[in-house]
């Protein structure tokens, strides 16, 4: 084992995880299993730092702020938005030359606050004195060190006149480890900016590099990906057309490529696009922010999801009302998911060729690894918008969502159509009324998508395009699909089982959602101020307690729930309509292993202490 470089009680400086800045820092203690050190700041804040995180005093030119920092009159005058990061050049007004010439770099100033306990009740925390605290105590605490003289790795860290990080690799690594500690003398107190100014910093690093950690199965998973997706949509949609959907008939023939194409049918599909983009652009609904970008800039989203499915329902209903025949789409399901197949290639591939021109900091962390396979697959864009429409967003919510209902409303008239019925099955009406349900959810919490893996961390590509125009529409409606020509006597005390398990499972997804909701927007709100919380080096805290202290993803567990109780109206005769069960589930954890591990990076070790605490991943006492 490695000898350590640093002895307890040495002071040398630290840096600040997520920055590059240095700070003062005493060795308080050695873990020669993780090689970490914990190190204590000057303001009696502790972190565990890796050995290359530290330096030397000597190597640094230490420059005390002294009475520009300390002084609250000129700490409050020079004070921003409470909480922003503060970048200054310590060369302002020289020769751009000489500035050079002397390497004197500038620096960004991330302006630290002490957090509250580790595990703090949610309630004791006044949010109006955590915000008068906060510039007070950020500035005096640290001794910020100028890294100007000091040419370590320094090429990594250039923040240019447009005050743009440029690259900062060195803390993309999975196994940067940190702990904030509470400040003892001040752990009832929390500070917001920190919370802010440590994430910005983070994110602008991370997605200014090159994409190192490839997801699903890498460039070659990526690759069959591209291809399996869409076979496996025409088997399951070819299968269950079958009289008898069997396993054992399992692969069925796919079906002349002549079958799958109906130039009336693209017509309408892109008819149905263009309408849904009319309706998402009307003045209409709230336009809300986004998360904070790259830039600090916040997209404008507007949310009038509820709004255009209401506005679809009238029209359907007229057009029923004046004989339009909606079985149509049951008759040609085939050609109708290969249409939107085809504009989800198209789309896709515009979605590509866009990326190459824009700018690195429009790239989303994760589609950047430079594999045309496997950022056409992921995407590459983060946001890639046509003036105000936000393609991604749009395509998450509306065409693919709405489209579904819309498709079950057809399977439900071609089942009376084909089953010589005057109404809808049972199972169909369960059916149709759970998926709408959780439609009608999804557009009603619409700004909640904001904040969701797809639109913060991944990409616009073929994945979500395919899997939003695509997938959620055709193989999402299965089971209406299924039960259109293979009729299931479902009787009324077993629906009244699956409409309790619906309901469990609805009530378990929404309040998971909303409570986190809540609680990221602000963790004082009195609906989760009683909650307890785990602290983390970030600022931003974890729910412990509450549907978070149940499982670590309780609405992944409601949504599996929800997703059985849509599958057990069609009986058991096949396996066909649990085919959304079995993806579902797998798509889930899958999900549920990527936001992990992109938890503990964020969140180190107090990640490490919430799944302590909260043992289980998405289903209490199993998994
Ligand atoms: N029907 C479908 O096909 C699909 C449905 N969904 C559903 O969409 C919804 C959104 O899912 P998804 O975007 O995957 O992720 P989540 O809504 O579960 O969000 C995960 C994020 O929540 C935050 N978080 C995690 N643990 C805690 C905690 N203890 N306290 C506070 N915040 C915490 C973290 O972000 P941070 O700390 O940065 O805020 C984490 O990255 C879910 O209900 C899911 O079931 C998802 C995929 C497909
Ligand atoms: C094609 C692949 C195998 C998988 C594609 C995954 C997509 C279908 C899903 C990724 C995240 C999604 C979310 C939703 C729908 C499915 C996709 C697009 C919701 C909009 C469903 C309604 C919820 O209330 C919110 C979901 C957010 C994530």
């Amino acid at each position: 084992m490695p000898s350590r470089k640093y002895d307890i009680g040495d002071t040398v400086m630290g840096r600040w995880p997520g920055s590059s800045l240095y700070y003062e820092v005493k060795v308080k203690a050695f873990n020669p299993s993780t090689q970490l050190y914990t190190v204590k700041y000057v303001d009696g804040t502790e972190l565990e730092l890796k050995e290359a995180d530290i330096k030397r005093s000597q190597l640094f030119k230490s420059k005390r702020e002294g009475s520009r920092s300390k002084s609250p009159s000129r700490r409050r005058s020079r004070s921003r938005s409470p909480g922003r990061p503060v970048r200054r050049s310590t060369s302002r007004g020289r020769d751009p030359k000489k500035e050079k010439e002397s390497k004197i770099y500038d620096v960004l100033e991330v302006k630290l606050s002490p957090l509250p306990k580790s595990v703090i009740n949610n309630a004791n925390v006044q949010y109006e004195k955590k915000i008068s605290t906060n510039n007070e105590v950020s500035s005096e605490v640290f001794h910020k060190v100028e890294v100007g003289q000091y040419e370590e790795k320094q090429k990594a860290v250039t923040i240019t006149a447009q005050n743009k990080v440029e690259a900062l690799p060195e803390i993309d690594r999975a196994d940067v480890r940190y702990n904030l500690r509470p400040r003892k003398e001040d752990n009832d107190k929390v500070s917001e900016s920190f919370e802010r100014n440590v994430e910005e910093v983070t994110m602008k690093s991370v997605r200014k590099s090159k994409t190192a950690e490839l997801e699903f199965g890498g460039r070659i998973g990526a690759f069959i990906m591209i291809f399996v997706l869409p076979v496996i949509v025409f088997l399951l949609l070819v299968t269950c057309a079958k009289k008898d959907p069997s396993i054992y008939n399992f692969p069925p023939s796919l079906p002349a490529f002549s079958t799958l194409w109906d130039s009336q049918v693209f017509g309408i599909v892109g008819l149905w696009l263009l309408f849904q983009v009319f309706l998402h652009l009307l003045p209409v609904g709230k336009v809300v922010d986004g998360l904070p970008l790259e830039s600090g800039k916040k997209l404008k989203y507007r949310t009038n999801g509820f709004y255009a499915i209401l506005v679809c329902a009238v029209m359907v209903g007229a057009a029923v009302f004046y004989g339009i025949d909606f079985t149509y789409v049951h008759d040609h399901f085939l050609q109708f998911a290969s249409s939107a197949f085809i504009f989800s290639v198209l789309l896709s591939l515009y979605l590509y060729i866009r990326s190459r021109w824009a700018s690195k900091d429009e790239l989303a962390p994760n589609g950047n690894s430079g594999n045309l396979f496997y950022d056409f697959f992921i995407g590459h864009e983060l946001n890639p918008r046509v003036k105000s429409l936000d393609l991604k967003y749009f395509c998450e919510l509306r065409p693919g969502l709405i489209g579904w209902v819309l498709i079950n409303f057809s399977m439900a008239l071609a089942e009376m159509k084909e089953q010589n019925i005057e109404y809808p099955s049972l199972a169909m009406i369960l059916v149709n009324a759970f998926q709408l349900i959780y439609v009608l959810d999804a557009l009603w919490n619409e700004e909640a998508i904001l904040t969701t893996m797809d639109i913060v961390h991944d990409g616009f590509g073929y994945m979500l395009a395919f899997g939003d125009l695509v997938w959620v529409p055709f193989v999402y409606s299965l089971q209406a699909y299924y039960l259109v020509n293979h009729p299931n006597q479902l009787s009324w005390p077993f629906g009244a089982v699956i409409i309790i398990l619906n309901g469990t499972g609805y009530l378990v997804f929404r309040k998971a959602n909303s409570q986190k909701n809540v609680f990221r927007r602000n963790p004082h709100d009195p609906r989760v101020a009683h909650l307890k919380t785990i602290s983390t080096a970030t600022g931003k805290s974890l729910l412990v307690s509450g549907m978070w202290g149940f499982v670590r993803h309780p609405n992944y567990l409601g949504d599996i729930i929800m997703a059985l109780a849509w599958s057990l109206p069609c009986g058991f005769s096949h396996i066909l309509p649990y085919f959304y069960v079995l993806y579902f589930t797998c798509l889930l954890v899958h999900r549920e292993a990527r936001d992990e591990h992109q938890c503990r990076k964020k969140y180190g070790s107090a990640w490490d202490e919430y799944c302590r605490q909260v043992r289980y991943r998405i289903i209490p006492g199993i998994y």
